[in-house]
């Protein structure tokens, strides 16, 4: 089977498909110069300084055709992306050109990049570490400034240095172990076992400390899940309108306006939300209505907050009492809109039926009470969550699923400590906990998961 060698010349197009001003074919490999030169008319390739941009034509050598008038990057190793030699033709942007210049380049040699391979070598010639790379993906899919500003901290190393050092502090102790177990003195085993629970106990605190973020680093990632909920026309679609500062979503005097899910980013006082729009709740014969009906149920059931949305101005109704139940296990703001008008259900109402909190009376249409909407969120979600953000934030699955396995380990450590099992044994689950940390970063991580890690990437990347 003819294998695929890690370190031949690959080429992708590293911008996104489609027309556009400019856009990059990106080469990578000990022979991106030399088949760059190979498809370009301008400057001798081989021969310039590394890290200049030139101008000129690329050429098919066999046809004698000129395909694009291009600017051509070249980036000699191992100061790169990817610590190979990097060769980036700005041509056209444009399905045609674009996709012709990719061929050609194929056709002098190049292998196509799988998805993520750019990003893959960059860590398998260590420029990066497996945080730093999820970092990047993380980057271009960031849906808010302030996930953005997470997966920066990260790809600037944060996250790996304070995990190696974790490591470190790790592999210090079992050498240690290794020194004493070898050298045994009488109350040598009673010392060592002392010196694994201390760092053990250490180890898991930090390890604690970086789990407590999980929960703000996954909102801070995909946004907070906020399902605007009520029965049909007490002013859902206005109340996200408002926050959105924007006329997304129809707003109109006829009920049932709403009829599909709608969903939209949104930064309230730094806290991202993903606001979920959603059709009227209540008993419908509508088919179209009966389907959005569902989805909004859905769409509650997997909210992290619900703001359901009551009209103060009129009584109560069943549907509103039935969601009032319905929400009473989740986070949740009651809002009672319409308070420009005469107030018909009131707090004292809501305390009858078991809620507790206070509900927010505002009027979306006069825009009064909603400041107070915004503070509630944001102080229900993240007490201080400035001073958080320049902390390290883990928000990755993958991490906080080793992290835990990492705690376990160390958990046995302890507990086998506790059972005064002989310290060799003890060790066995301190090394487990050190290759645990290790599979975050990349240092001990299989083959597969690296390959499955980056297979997630864009093609290009
Ligand atoms: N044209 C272009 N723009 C781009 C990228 C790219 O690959 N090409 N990037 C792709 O994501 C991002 C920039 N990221 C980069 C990260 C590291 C290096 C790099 O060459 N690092 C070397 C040398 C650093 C230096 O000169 O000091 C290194 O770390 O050793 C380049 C780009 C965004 N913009
Ligand atoms: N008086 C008054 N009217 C409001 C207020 N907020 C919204 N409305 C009006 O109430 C009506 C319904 O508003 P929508 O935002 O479409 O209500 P909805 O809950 O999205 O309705 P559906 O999509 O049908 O479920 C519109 O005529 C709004 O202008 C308010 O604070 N006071
Ligand atoms: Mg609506």
């Amino acid at each position: 089977m003819a294998t695929v060698t890690e370190y031949d010349t690959i080429t992708a197009i590293s911008t996104p498909p489609g027309e556009g001003a400019i856009s990059i074919v990106r080469l990578s490999g000990e022979q991106a110069v030399a088949l760059a030169n190979r498809v370009f008319r301008g400057a001798d390739l081989t021969q310039v300084a590394s890290h200049t941009l030139h101008y000129g034509h690329i050429i098919d050598p066999a046809a004698h055709e000129e395909l694009d008038e291009v600017m051509v990057a070249v980036m000699r190793a191992p100061k790169t992306f990817t610590r190979e030699d990097v060769v980036e033709i700005n041509c056209h942007g444009g399905i045609v050109s674009t996709n012709r210049i990719l061929q050609l380049l194929l056709a002098v040699g190049a292998r196509m990049a799988e998805p993520g391979e750019f990003t893959k070598r960059a860590f398998l010639n260590g420029r990066i570490d497996l945080t730093q790379a999820e970092s990047v993906m993380d980057l271009i899919r960031a849906k808010t400034d302030a996930a953005m500003k997470v997966a920066l901290n990260q790809l600037d190393g944060n996250l790996e240095h304070l995990i190696k050092n974790l490591r470190q502090e790790i592999l210090q102790v079992l050498a240690q172990v290794e020194v004493n177990i070898d050298y045994p003195e009488y109350d040598e085993e009673q010392l060592t076992a002392q010196m694994l629970r201390e760092k053990a106990e250490t180890v898991q605190q930090e390890i604690s400390q970086l789990l407590a973020t999980a929960g703000q680093g996954k909102i801070l990632r995909e946004g907070l899940a906020t399902a605007i909920i009520g029965r049909p026309n007490v002013g859902k679609s206005s109340l996200l309108n408002y926050l959105l500062h924007e006329d997304k979503a129809i707003v109109t005097d006829v009920a049932g306006t709403t009829r599909d899910v709608l969903e939209e980013y949104v930064n309230v006082q730094g806290v991202p939300l993903k606001l979920i729009d959603t059709a009227g709740i209540h008993d419908t014969e509508d088919k179209v209505e009966k389907i959005g009906v569902a989805r909004s149920k859905k769409a509650l059931a997997s909210a992290d907050l619900i703001i359901l949305v009551l009209n103060g101005s009129e009584p109560l109704t069943a549907a509103d009492r039935e969601l009032l139940q319905l929400t009473s296990q989740q986070k949740r703001i009651i809002v009672l809109n319409k308070a420009d008008l005469q107030a018909v259900t009131t707090q004292t109402e809501l305390t009858a039926l078991g809620v507790t909190s206070a509900p927010l009376v505002v009027s979306v249409k006069d825009q009064a009470g909603l400041d107070r909407l915004e503070t509630t969120i944001k102080t229900m979600f993240f007490g201080g969550i400035e001073n958080q953000q320049k902390d390290i934030l883990v928000s990755n699955n993958r991490q906080i699923g080793l992290l835990r396995q990492a705690q376990q380990a160390l958990h046995d450590v302890l507990a086998g400590l506790d059972a005064g099992l002989p310290v060799d044994l003890v060790q066995i689950d301190m090394t487990n906990c050190w290759d645990k940390l290790g599979e975050i970063t990349g240092e001990s991580a299989p083959d597969e998961l690296i390959t499955q890690l980056f297979s997630q990437f864009c093609l290009g990347k």
